[in-house]
């Protein structure tokens, strides 16, 4: 068996004294309390000793108490401050008539007739008075009393005992050498050779050590950094925008009608400052009002620049895909956008104000609704969702329009965004004449789905351990 040297020095005390306090030991072996008790724990592991816990609780005195100890509990002040009697009236001027009279009559140290409070006998110390010089030994039923009038209260405290056992005597009577024991070696040490001559501590390899966390990113923002290696790999570039945007680009420039509910205040975050319109603006105007120069009709109606000027806390990234569009009009195009948008919800376990969204969009000569729903089947299966379906769906900037579903054990089919083809409404403003294939995706839901969480806010929570806990997905180094 294999004993550290301070495992060693308690044995050997504790062969000599049977047993005792850490505190005690603690002065013998010049080592802290606390260090007592782990080299204790430490033999009672190899049956060597046994270490006791014992939690007691005393009864001390509160501030209160220890202050009516030595002023005198209210009563006692009370009956002080008359001789024989006085009036109610004259005696609810002290102010600790409202207890002190109570207590007074309960103790049978005064009575009380035709409004005057008479003393009686010689009012003997209570059973309180004389509790309050020793809390800890006083009877049950003064103990409850003090605690109950907040005279005193209960401290607990952990008491150690640590004794040896009959296999410790044994060992301990089979001849220990004590020998300095080194536990971390110097440089000079080892430089100079000096490590030979010393006794090094050995270690216990049967003993599990504690965890060691590495550092790892968050499993959120590593299921973001997953989605972005796929995009990459299947060719796609990558945008990046401002959170705050132009009504013009979250709504206008996507055809979304000025008069539309998701505009309003109670779903979407407005500011107080104002954006430029883009150079071409009138041309989304004109779409809006009457369809432009395409074969739309419009929306009829007049278009208001000054409700375009309007900023938001984008409510989605395709915002920042028309703005892409907008400014790189020619095939081929193949771009993506991972990003936080802004919806006026009320929380609850699948809603947050605040979400990613996954953006994508495709462009080129010949691209059709079957690419779109092949990219998207692609993307999701290499997310290691195999079973993809598509559901007709509504946005007011492409058509057709679907939202791609994925199906999970034990849930079905789960929605999980929109897509769709751009519309030309959309499109020709920009001059854009090739189809342009368009997707929005929930990427919070594909991580509840994946971390198989219940709630979403289990995502932003900053809980460590949940972090530590969350093994790392699918390997990689991001
Ligand atoms: N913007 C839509 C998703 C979408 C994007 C692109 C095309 C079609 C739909 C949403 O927020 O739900």
């Amino acid at each position: 068996m294999q004993l550290a040297l301070n495992e060693k020095r308690l044995l050997l005390e504790l062969n000599k004294i049977g047993s005792a306090s850490p505190e005690k030991l603690a002065q013998v072996l010049d080592r802290p309390a606390e260090s007592v008790i782990q080299y204790g724990g430490l033999l009672s592991q190899k049956g060597l000793a046994v270490v006791e816990r014992n939690v007691s609780s005393r009864l001390i005195l509160t501030d209160e108490g220890s202050h009516y100890y030595s002023e005198g509990l209210p009563e006692r002040q009370l009956y002080e401050s008359f001789s024989e009697s006085s009036s109610i009236a004259d005696l609810n001027k002290h102010p600790h008539a409202k207890i002190g009279l109570g207590w007074m009559k309960r103790l049978g140290w005064v009575r009380i007739e035709d409004g005057s409070v008479i003393k009686i006998g010689s009012a003997e110390k209570s059973p309180i008075e004389l509790g309050l010089s020793s809390p800890d030994s006083a009877t049950p039923e003064v103990r409850k009393e003090l605690l109950k009038r907040g005279l005193a209260e209960e401290e607990e405290s952990v008491l150690y005992l640590i004794s040896i056992t009959d296999e410790g005597k044994k060992f301990a009577a089979s001849g220990l050498t004590l020998v300095e024991e080194t536990g971390t070696l110097t440089s000079d040490q080892i430089s100079s050779g000096a490590w030979r001559d010393l006794t090094l501590r050995r270690y216990d390899i049967t003993k599990k050590p504690r965890p060691v966390w590495p550092g790892k990113i968050h499993p959120y923002q590593r299921l973001i950094n997953e989605m972005r290696r796929i995009l990459l790999d299947m060719g796609f570039t990558e945008l990046y925008g401002s959170v705050v945007q132009g009504a013009f680009w979250n709504f206008d420039a996507l055809f979304q009608p000025q008069d539309h509910p998701a505009r309003e205040m109670q779903d979407t975050f407005h500011l107080k400052e104002r954006s430029e319109l883009p150079g071409g603006w009138e041309k989304v105007r004109d779409i809006h009002e009457h369809g432009g120069d395409t074969s739309s009709c419009g929306w009829g109606g007049k278009w208001d620049p000054e409700k375009a000027k309007a900023t938001v806390l984008r409510t989605h990234t395709t915002s920042l895909s028309i703005q892409h569009l907008a400014t790189h009009p020619n095939p081929p195009e193949k771009a993506f956008c991972i990003g936080r948008v802004y919806r006026r919800e009320t929380i609850d376990p699948t809603h947050l104000p605040e979400f990613e969204q996954l953006e994508g969009i495709v462009m080129d000569e010949d691209v059709s609704f079957r690419h779109l729903l092949g990219y998207l089947k692609e993307f999701y299966g290499r997310m290691g969702f195999s079973n993809v379906r598509f559901r007709p769906a509504y946005f007011p900037y492409t058509e057709p329009s679907v939202e791609p579903e994925v199906w999970i054990d034990g849930l079905g089919w789960v929605e999980l965004g929109g897509a769709g083809i751009f519309r030309e409404e959309v499109t020709a403003p920009w001059g854009i004449t090739s189809p342009v294939l368009a997707w929005g995706l929930g990427v919070s839901r594909v991580a509840m789905l994946r971390m198989g969480l219940s709630d979403l806010r289990e995502l932003y929570q900053s809980d460590i351990d949940w972090v530590r806990r969350t093994p790392v997905m699918d390997g990689g180094d991001y």
